[in-house]
């Protein structure tokens, strides 16, 4: 069998800079990477300004819009509410449209917001909704460099928190990654080898590899403190829970896909 492809992670958009990257020219500009958010029903994370403005998309899922109008300015006091609003206007707002308060979606659409009511689908998740549609209408040329931010996707409902990460599995061929305040995790295709540069500053220690969707009879990684070595997990076996980041690239490859999850730094 030829070896797998590797696929890198690193969370450096969690990482402030003191002035945004320059942009980047020719050949650098096809492999630049883009950003898209998508804030759900949920309080808002405290770095949600900082991945907004590197953003160049930015959707709600329906009540996402409420925590966008009511939590930006939360989250920068000291400057005019009326300002902030403007300045952190969402694209889109995506989703069947049963928690976006009228006026809140009256305020965003006169303001040139993009409102999609799929009211009519009743078996797919705001969500993936969203998901779909940023798929479908990248900010840049294409799909290939984009990753999808989702801001408020765990630490809620179980059942809410389930459908976030079955979106994972649905789009395995898209790099999302669910956020919150306290963790992030990600999808590890096994169609891949997986290098993860862990960024010390704004995560770790605590981390596991869980696999969501189907059991592993093999997966192995390096740079843990308990590392797996050609072993098997599953639901009511072993999962990799609790475990510790021990280097500053964790390895990782295996038989199925895994759920990466990673602890975010208080301080950040
Ligand atoms: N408590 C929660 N925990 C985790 N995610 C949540 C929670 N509440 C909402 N979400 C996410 O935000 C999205 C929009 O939520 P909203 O409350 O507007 O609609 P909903 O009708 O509850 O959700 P859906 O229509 O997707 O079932 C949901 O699709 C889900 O991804
Ligand atoms: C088997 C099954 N279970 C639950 C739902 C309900 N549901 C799932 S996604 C969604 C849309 C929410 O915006 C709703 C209502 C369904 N349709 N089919």
């Amino acid at each position: 069998m030829p070896p797998l492809p590797t696929m890198t992670h690193s969370s450096s958009f969690l990482l402030p800079s003191p002035s945004p990257p320059a942009p980047p020219t020719g050949a650098d500009a096809e492999n630049a990477v883009s950003y898209a958010v998508v804030v759900l029903n949920q309080r808002l994370p405290r770095f949600a300004p900082l991945l907004w403005t590197r953003a160049r998309l930015r959707v709600c899922a329906d009540g996402g819009a409420n925590r966008v109008f009511d939590g930006m300015p939360d989250l920068l006091p000291g400057e005019d509410p009326d300002e902030v609003r403007v300045r952190y206007k969402p694209d889109a707002i995506e989703g069947d449209m049963d928690s976006v308060r009228p006026e809140v979606k009256e305020y965003y659409s006169s303001l040139g917001t993009q409102i999609i009511d799929d009211s009519h689908d009743q078996d797919t998740t705001d969500l993936n909704k969203c998901i779909s549609f940023i798929t479908r209408n990248p900010p840049g040329p294409d799909n290939s460099n984009l990753f999808i931010l989702v801001l408020g996707a765990l630490g809620g409902r179980f059942d809410h928190e389930m459908g976030n990460i079955n979106v994972l599995h649905r789009f395995s061929n898209t790099r999302i990654i669910l956020l919150s305040d306290d963790s992030l995790i990600f999808l590890l295709p096994k169609t891949h080898s997986h290098e993860i540069h862990i960024e010390r500053s704004v995560e770790g220690p605590h981390c596991g590899l869980i696999p969501m969707g189907a059991p592993s009879s093999s997966s192995s990684t390096t740079g843990l403190r308990w590392n797996l070595d050609n072993t098997s997990m599953n639901f009511g076996g072993l999962l990799s829970t609790s475990n510790i980041v021990e280097e500053e690239i964790v390895t990782v490859t295996s038989d199925s896909d895994l759920i990466w999850t990673i602890s975010l730094r208080k301080h950040t």
